[in-house]
């Protein structure tokens, strides 16, 4: 199985006095579902912003898909900030239309089912959603998209524990199996079911990257049992 993102010797930090990265070496494969998972502060939201070019690594390089960070890599990424970012003004249909118009590999049929499905009406301005359903508007738009490489940041923190199963299961059936999800989440129960592997981060640093199941089945304990041990304050 080939690598989708490779990430070589990568230094990263703010200013001068805090540095996030000395040396990150990692490399994603294809068609999984993979979790980021570290304590706050470890470096997971900085990672992500490099991957899709908010942010540039001071050394280093970041290849996904054969591509360095630039306009080919961000046609096959796609991505879920922590914060949603649109105008609140637009109705949902609006949105539709946007990303359309932004994405060449935007599948608005798709929008539309998995709305459907989560009980979205396209026709509601986004101003008078509710937070979560706001989140749940968002994340569709993202998985809309036929993309290789998903990136989400905490994509259902504002969520109801109900609802989660439900996204997640809806975001399954949605996407392609050779794409990889990269998803930073700190609500490991609710997700670790649909993970393929995960990653734990401390500090910068890469504590492990292993299959989900093997580790669950070398420490007899599920990942967030083990997320709680290894990172206990
Ligand atoms: N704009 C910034 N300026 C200075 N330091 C920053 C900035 N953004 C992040 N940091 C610092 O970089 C480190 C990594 O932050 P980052 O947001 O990547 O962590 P995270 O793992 O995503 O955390 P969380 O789980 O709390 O979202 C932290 O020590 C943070 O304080």
């Amino acid at each position: 199985m080939s690598n989708l993102v490779e990430v070589s010797g990568v230094k990263k930090g703010y200013g001068i006095s805090k540095t996030v990265f000395e040396n990150l070496n990692l490399t994603l494969p294809e068609g999984k579902i993979i979790g980021l998972l570290g304590p706050n502060g470890s470096g997971k939201t900085t990672l992500i912003k490099m991957l899709v070019g908010l942010l540039q690594p001071e050394k280093g390089s970041i290849r996904i898909c054969g591509h360095a960070v630039g306009p080919e890599s961000k046609a096959v990424v796609s991505y879920l900030p922590e914060r949603t970012y649109f105008n609140e003004y637009l109705k949902i249909r609006q949105l539709v239309n946007m990303f359309k118009d932004f994405y060449a590999d935007f599948d608005e049929a798709r929008a539309y089912d998995m709305m459907q499905l989560l009980n979205i009406d396209p026709n509601m301005t986004l101003k008078k959603l509710s937070k979560g359903n706001k989140e749940k508007v968002q994340l569709i738009m993202v998985m809309s998209r036929r993309a290789r490489l998903y990136v989400l940041d905490e994509p259902i923190a504002g969520v109801d524990p109900a609802a989660r199963d439900y996204i997640m299961q809806t975001i399954l059936t949605n996407y392609d199996e050779k794409a990889t999800i990269l998803l930073s989440t700190h609500l490991i129960s609710d997700i670790e079911n649909i993970l393929d592997e995960v990653i734990f981060i401390k500090e910068g640093e890469i504590l492990c990257q292993k299959d989900a199941d093997a580790l669950r089945a070398e420490k007899g304990q599920s990942i967030d049992e083990i997320f709680r041990e290894v990172f206990r304050c």
